[in-house]
């Protein structure tokens, strides 16, 4: 059985692409953003935890988001995941429903925002496209290995395949455009991510993107060579590329990935803090982006090969307009 809702391969990413002048923008850290509206999930089930308490609040974000210039919304299901719901004491039906409610709070917001701006005759907006999120096995786990790619040894391929596999198919049978698989730490689970696409055989595109720690390899130590030769094997694949990184490692990771693959390439790092998984907060920046630095970089990024670009962890809608404004300029 094929899952997606019409035969489609990279087209409708590749044609936001081209609708976009080249360069998509990607939205903003999502966890941030609900953060910053006084949501707190210091818990295992992180900005999932909205998903259940506050959905109204993710809807309210993924506006923001839209009005700030972003082409692509990325849905809330990053840390929801069906074993992590049973865990907190959900039934199935209720986990697959919070899935399923993920993507419909942002299809609902790009479809309000896109019946008002189309009032405006003079907009020169896209219809945005909503990629799910499939947060990597180590978000689930909660214990910050998404920064580690450190999964233990009883961790294999066809575990991996299996911890993703429902919330896959849950996830493109309630509508989303395209899969993106965030922070993906190890060539192993990248790989998981590649076979399961065939396995289910889904015609919706996906983006991969890995984390980073030394602006080099994979959080594993894998080379991102070792990586991307998986991957650049799989037609499923539409795009690859790094979330959730340090901003001053994208450069160079672009111009690294341009020589690994013909691929479309996503960028949408993090500010520069990193992550303390155990005390579940982020550590004071030794280097961080402001939006103005993201703003100059952006057009660098697009200009080394980017094909998308946005904000992962603190970024905002403020970053987005600002990457939005300089991807956007017409000459
Ligand atoms: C993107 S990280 C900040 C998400 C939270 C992490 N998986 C944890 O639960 O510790
Ligand atoms: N899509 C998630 C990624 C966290 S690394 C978010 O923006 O919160
Ligand atoms: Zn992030």
């Amino acid at each position: 059985m094929g899952f997606g809702r019409e035969k489609k391969s990279s087209s409708a990413l590749d044609e936001l692409i081209e609708k976009a002048g080249g360069c998509a923008v990607v939205d903003g850290g999502l966890g941030t953003q609900l953060e910053m509206h006084g949501a707190s999930f210091n818990d295992p089930l992180w900005s999932a935890l909205c998903l259940i308490k506050q959905p109204d609040l993710i809807k309210t974000v993924h506006l923001e988001y839209l009005e700030a210039g972003a082409d692509i919304l990325v849905t809330s299901s990053y840390q929801a995941t069906i074993p992590g719901f049973l865990e907190r004491g959900l039934s199935i039906e209720e986990a697959e429903n919070l899935l399923r409610r993920s993507v419909k709070l942002a299809v609902e917001a790009r479809d309000e925002f896109w019946n008002d701006i189309q009032r405006n005759p003079l907009h020169n907006r896209n219809r945005a496209l909503v990629a799910a999120s499939i947060g990597s096995y180590g978000a689930y786990l909660a214990d910050g290995s998404e920064y580690s790619g450190n999964y233990g040894p009883k961790i294999n391929l066809e575990k991996l395949k299996d911890f993703h596999r429902r919330r896959l198919q849950v996830l493109v049978e309630a509508g989303a455009d395209l899969l993106a698989f965030e922070t993906i730490p190890n060539k192993l689970e990248a790989q998981a991510c590649a076979e399961l696409l065939d396995e289910e055989n889904v015609q919706i595109p996906s983006w991969i993107c890995f984390s980073s720690l030394d602006g080099k390899n994979a959080p594993s130590g894998e080379s991102f060579k070792e990586c991307l030769d998986v991957l650049n094997k799989s037609k499923r694949v539409a795009a690859v590329g790094i979330n959730c990184a340090p901003p001053h490692f994208v450069l160079d990771l672009i111009k690294n990935f341009k020589e690994l693959t013909v691929k479309a390439i996503v960028v949408y790092p993090n500010s520069g803090r990193l992550w303390d998984g155990i005390a579940k907060r982020w550590l004071q920046p030794s280097k961080c982006f402001d939006d103005e630095k993201f703003e100059l970089s952006a057009t660098r990024w697009r200009d080394a090969g980017a094909k998308l670009i946005g904000g992962c962890c603190q970024t905002t809608p403020d970053t987005i307009r600002a990457i939005s404004k300089v991807l956007k300029l017409k000459f």
